[in-house]
């Protein structure tokens, strides 16, 4: 008969089966403590009890079964201890059955059956279980129940668990989950008092107040056209002032960055000087006692401050490699950089270094007064590069940036160059005529004043709350057009200048408008050839224009002009074909502007036309 039959072999069945499973494990490096007891026991008890998530008081039945397991013979080596006994001496006694029985465990079957299986001796040989030649031990009860014992061994110690199998990391909610109780949890001071002082939202007029002086005077329409007034003005208020706040947590930021930078140069000139001072301690001692002290200062815990330390040590290292300008501008991407240092190796910080000079230009012509947030930290204010962003020519190598004038001095002395945004109009060509104009061809929309884009069908309009045409939007239509991410460069292979793309331009977006002077019957000299169905022009960069002038030409060009009409006047614009950041924004001139032209063409593309070789 099984025992499982029985429920009073219960404790025969749980003993069996931890039997087993102790034999197939290597005791003495499971349980070290087993060393230090001279006849180990292993107690199993179980209890009948409630389930559920109610049941916190956890109240037992009595004990259903319970067994000691002798384990003495089951720590290898230990011969003196637990000589090896034949296996039909396994023994145990159980609080139902005191009388010894013979069982083996068929774990095949995962039953038990008590015939003289061969895989005893089996079992015997891999596990090197050996049951004790020694009585079973009679147990009481009533013993220990409820007892508590202190754990009076010393604190566990510190260990890396090293696992060689796959563990999945927290997922980025689990972390962010986690990043948010450390903060709350944190030393950050979030008083509002300090930003509230400096931006406030006008109070607006409630819409209460504003039912109670409608119902009395005023008619419907002009209730809810006073409403919808109010909630725009609020609307609008709120634009500004979340913009403000943005502006200012984003100045903050920087701020932050600049400074723990900072702190990671005093830090390291803190030691040193210790070193200096008092040598016969050695420098990591001097090490500890700084970090000590910034630990006090702070109010951190050692964890939390090598933690910090880290990144703001790796913003140092973005510093001393790209410029104050890098760490102002980072924003958030420079946290991830320096947090999991990805990448964060010396090539990185070589096309760092190549960096620095072209982003202090962007900085100081874009942002003149970004060095102002310098003199936090003892640096000087003063631009190094003022005036227009294309205004300076940069180097791909990272070499000083030299002024454009400069590069065109050999070939032309008197070389002059206005950077304008909209195009002008060659008056003593054109009269006060604009050669770009394109009336509407449908008479009804020409009429109304309302002006159709011919691409997308969509009312365009400088007016934000108007227009619906998005064909170009960092182009025409609502948004003021930002400063490109391209800067003029010194090509390396005898064309003067170039324009590189900072940032990659998706197929199909307009890099820039081609501006400069409209005019016609320009010969000999570079200049956009245009028309509309009314009159031909050309657009002349010779003297003024924007960054489109320093575009060359190749013959696998990455852009192309196209023409494209915004309120009725054309416009030519350089859409990109697809342009990765950090190369050259090239177009193809085309035939025309190569024949008969005696200079060959240095694109250095296998397809080049016009290589004369
Ligand atoms: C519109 S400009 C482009 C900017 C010019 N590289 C500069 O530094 O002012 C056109 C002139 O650039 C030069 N250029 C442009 N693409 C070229 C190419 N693929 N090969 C040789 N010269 C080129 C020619 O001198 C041409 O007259």
């Amino acid at each position: 008969m099984s025992a499982l039959e029985n429920i009073d072999g219960l404790s025969e069945c749980i003993s069996r089966a931890i039997q087993e499973h102790l034999a197939r494990s290597n005791l003495n490096a499971a349980w070290p403590q087993l060393d230090h007891l001279n006849r180990p026991v292993l107690r199993i008890e179980a209890f009948l009890e409630e389930a559920g998530p109610n049941n916190g008081s956890r109240s037992r039945s009595e004990r259903v079964a319970s067994s000691t397991l002798d384990l003495a013979g089951m720590v290898t080596p230990a011969p003196s201890r637990s000589p090896t006994v034949p296996h039909d001496d396994y023994q145990m006694i159980s609080p139902a059955d005191q009388s010894p029985s013979q069982y083996s465990l068929d774990t095949d079957e995962g039953q038990f059956s008590n015939d003289e299986s061969p895989h005893i001796s089996r079992r015997r040989g891999i596990g090197g279980l050996r049951m004790s030649q020694n009585q079973a031990i009679r147990e009481d009860l009533s013993e220990h129940q409820r007892q508590m014992q202190i754990d009076a061994r010393n604190f566990p110690k510190r260990k890396k668990i090293v696992s060689d199998k796959f563990v999945f990391q927290p997922s980025t909610l689990d972390k962010l989950i986690i990043g948010i109780w450390e903060q709350v949890h944190g030393s950050i001071d979030l008083d509002p008092k300090a930003i509230f002082e400096q931006f406030q939202i006008e109070p607006t007029e409630s819409t209460e107040l504003l039912a109670c002086h409608t119902q009395a005077d005023m008619s419907a329409r002009e209730v809810l056209n006073t409403a919808a007034n109010v909630r725009h003005n609020s609307f609008s208020q709120m634009n500004v002032f979340c913009r403000k706040v943005t502006q200012a947590s984003r100045v903050c930021r920087s701020i932050e960055m600049i400074v723990q930078a900072r702190w990671t140069e005093l830090f390291e000139e803190q030691v040193q000087l210790r070193v200096i001072s008092m040598p016969e301690q050695s420098a990591t001692k001097h090490r500890k006692a700084v970090f000590m002290e910034a630990c006090q200062d702070f109010g951190w815990s050692e964890k939390e401050l090598r933690n910090k330390m880290a990144i703001w040590r790796g913003y140092k290292e973005v510093k001393d490699a790209a410029g104050w300008a890098a760490l102002v501008f980072a924003g958030m991407g420079i946290y991830r950089f320096c947090k999991y240092r990805v990448g964060f190796d010396k090539d990185a910080m070589r096309r760092l270094r190549h960096l620095r000079k072209r982003l202090e230009v962007a900085a100081d012509t874009l942002h003149t007064h970004w060095r102002q947030l310098l003199t936090i930290v003892g640096e000087s204010h003063t631009p190094q590069y003022p005036g227009h962003p294309h205004e300076w020519v940069i180097f791909e190598d990272g070499s000083d940036p030299i002024p454009l004038r400069q590069t065109y001095l050999l070939h032309d002395p008197y070389f002059a160059f206005e950077h304008i945004d909209e195009s002008v109009v060659d008056d003593s060509v054109w009269g006060c005529e604009d050669p770009r104009w394109m009336p509407q061809t449908d008479a009804v929309t020409r009429s109304s004043g309302i002006f159709t884009c011919a691409l997308c069908g969509e009312q365009q309009s400088d007016d934000a709350k108007v227009n619906s045409c998005f064909c170009f939007p960092s182009l025409f239509g609502c948004v003021k057009r930002r400063p490109a991410a391209v800067q003029v460069y010194r090509t390396p292979d005898g064309r003067t200048n170039g324009l590189v793309a900072l940032t990659s331009y998706e197929r199909g977006t307009a890099i820039g408008e081609f501006v400069g002077l409209i005019t016609k019957g320009v010969r000999h000299l570079d200049v956009m050839d245009s028309s509309t169905p009314l009159a031909s022009y050309q657009i002349c960069q010779r003297r003024m224009g924007n960054y489109t002038r320093f575009v060359n030409h190749s013959c696998k060009a990455n852009a192309q002009s196209s023409t494209f009409t915004w309120l009725d006047t054309q416009r030519v614009i350089l859409v990109s074909k697809g342009v990765e950041a950090g190369s050259e924004i090239t177009v193809d001139y085309g035939n025309k502007y190569w024949a008969g032209l005696d200079k060959a063409c240095l694109c250095g593309e296998a397809c080049c036309r016009y290589r004369r070789d």
